[in-house]
C-alpha cells in the first residue's frame, strides 16, 4: 500500500466538480454559502432565510419569507403511519437510524414522483425532521405520544418545544437557529458528496438523503459532536482533562470534535459556537464543563497544532439546553438536510454519472483452480 498522504487517499485536495453553494476554507479557514460569509448569516439572518437561500440562490425578502414559513409551518405534523413506524423503533435505536428510517419510510408515504417536485421532498423533510426525531424520542423514553405540531415560529424553537414540551427561552431559541445555521453546508463533506453520488444516478431526494445519513453518522464525521460530549464528561476538571487527553493521544486515540480535512487554521464555526456556549454556561451559573471544554482546546493547540471543528464547542452547548447527547447529530441532520438538498438540485441541473476510476492494487491475472483442488 501507498503512503495514504501521497497517494491522495479520500480523494484529498482532488476536485470532484462545481458548486456555486459553498466555499470551504479557502484561505485556510473561512465559509461561504452562496457568497455569504457564515458569520454575517449567524448574526444576520435565520436558519429559515438561510434554507431559503441554499434553494433559492437568494436570500427572501420579507414577504417571501413569510410565505416560506407558512409553507413549513403547515408540513410539521407527521403521517399516522409514519407514528406508528416510529413507536415500534425501541429506546434505545441510535437516533441517527431512526432519522434515517423515518426518511425512507416518508418517502413511500410521499414518494417524489418526478423532478418537478424536489422543492416539495426537500422542504417537507425540513419541516418533518424535528417531530420524526422528537415523536420517536418522547414516546420510546417517556412513553408520552406527543402532538408534533407547536406554535413556535422558527424550526430551532418548534424542536426546543416537542423535546421538552415548554416553550423555550429566548436564549434557546437564538442559539438553536445559529447552530442550525453553522451546520448547514458545507460543500463536498462526506454525506454531501453521497448524496451528489445518489443523485447522479438520477434517483429521487429520499433516497440521496436516506444515504446522506448513513455517512453523517459515523463519528470522524456528524457523530463527533456526540462522540466529543462523551468525551469531556469523562474529565474532573481542566487539569484531569489535560492529563487524559495525554494519555489518549500517548495510545494514538483520535480526539473527536478537533482537526479537519480542509480547514488547515481554524473552523470558523468554532467561534461563534464557542462564544455561545459560554453564554450559555453563565446562564445557568455552572461553567466547569465549559472551563473543561477550553482546557481540551489549549491542549490540542499547544501540543498538536489541531484546532476545535464545528462539533466540538456544539456539544457543551447542546449539553447546557438540556439535549439529551444522543440527540445532538440528529439535530446536524434536521439542518445539513438543507444543504445535501440544494446539492442534489445543483447535481440534477447538470448532470453526469459520478464515477470515478481506482487503481488496481490486487493480484495479477490468474486462472480458477477446480474448487476439488484448491
Ligand atoms: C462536522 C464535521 O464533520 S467536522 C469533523 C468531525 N470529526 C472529528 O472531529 C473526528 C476527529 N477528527 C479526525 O478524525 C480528523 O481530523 C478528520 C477526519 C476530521 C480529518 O481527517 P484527515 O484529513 O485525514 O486528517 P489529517 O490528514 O489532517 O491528519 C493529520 C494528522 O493529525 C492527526 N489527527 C487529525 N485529527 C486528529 C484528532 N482529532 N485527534 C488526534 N489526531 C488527529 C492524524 O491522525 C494525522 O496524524 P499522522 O500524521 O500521525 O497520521
Ligand atoms: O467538510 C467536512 O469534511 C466536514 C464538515 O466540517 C462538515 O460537513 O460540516
Amino acid at each position: 500500500m501507498v503512503d495514504k498522504k501521497l497517494s491522495g487517499a479520500g480523494l484529498r485536495g482532488q476536485s470532484a466538480g462545481e458548486t456555486k453553494l459553498c466555499t470551504v476554507g479557502k484561505s485556510g479557514s473561512g465559509l461561504t454559502y452562496c457568497g455569504y460569509d457564515v458569520s454575517d448569516l449567524a448574526d444576520n439572518a435565520t436558519f429559515e432565510e438561510v434554507a431559503y437561500l441554499l434553494f433559492n440562490g437568494e436570500l427572501p425578502s420579507q414577504a417571501q419569507l413569510a410565505a416560506y414559513k407558512t409553507e413549513l409551518t403547515a408540513q410539521r405534523d407527521l403521517p399516522d403511519a409514519l407514528k406508528a413506524v416510529l413507536k415500534l423503533i425501541p429506546a434505545d435505536a441510535h437516533p441517527m437510524d431512526v432519522m434515517r428510517t423515518g426518511c425512507s419510510f416518508l418517502g413511500n408515504l410521499e414518494p417524489e414522483v418526478d423532478f418537478t417536485q424536489q422543492n416539495k421532498a426537500a422542504n417537507r423533510l425540513l419541516a418533518a425532521f424535528p417531530a420524526i426525531m422528537c415523536y420517536w424520542y418522547r414516546y420510546s423514553h417517556d412513553g408520552v405520544d406527543i402532538d408534533c405540531t407547536t406554535d413556535e415560529d422558527s424550526l430551532g424553537g418548534h424542536f426546543l418545544k416537542l423535546l421538552h414540551g415548554k416553550t423555550p427561552s429566548e436564549m434557546h431559541r437564538k442559539v438553536m437557529d445559529v447552530s442550525l445555521i453553522l451546520y448547514a453546508e458545507h460543500e463536498f463533506n462526506a454525506s454531501t458528496f453521497t448524496a451528489r453520488v445518489c443523485a447522479s444516478t438520477l434517483s429521487d431526494m429520499y433516497s440521496c438523503v436516506t444515504g446522506a445519513i448513513g455517512t453523517l453518522r459515523g463519528p470522524l464525521h456528524g457523530g463527533a459532536n456526540e462522540a466529543a460530549m462523551d468525551m469531556i464528561q469523562k474529565f474532573s476538571s481542566p487539569a484531569d482533562a489535560k492529563v487524559q487527553m495525554a494519555l489518549m493521544l500517548a495510545r494514538k486515540e483520535k480526539i473527536m470534535g478537533f482537526g479537519h480535512a480542509i480547514y488547515s487554521e481554524s473552523d470558523p464555526r468554532n467561534v461563534i459556537i464557542k462564544t455561545w456556549s459560554e453564554k450559555l454556561a453563565h446562564e445557568q451559573g455552572d461553567t466547569s464543563l465549559y472551563d473543561i471544554s477550553v482546557a481540551c482546546e489549549e491542549f490540542m493547540w499547544d501540543t498538536k497544532k489541531l484546532f476545535c471543528n464545528a462539533d466540538f464547542f456544539h456539544a457543551s452547548a447542546y449539553y447546557f439546553m438540556g439535549i439529551p447527547t444522543k440527540l445532538f447529530t440528529p439535530i446536524f441532520v434536521c439542518s445539513r438536510l438543507t444543504g445535501w438538498a440544494a446539492h442534489v438540485m445543483e447535481q440534477r441541473s447538470n448532470n453526469r454519472i459520478i464515477r470515478p476510476s481506482a487503481d488496481y492494487v490486487g493480484s495479477e491475472p490468474r486462472k480458477v483452480v477446480p474448487i476439488s483442488q484448491r
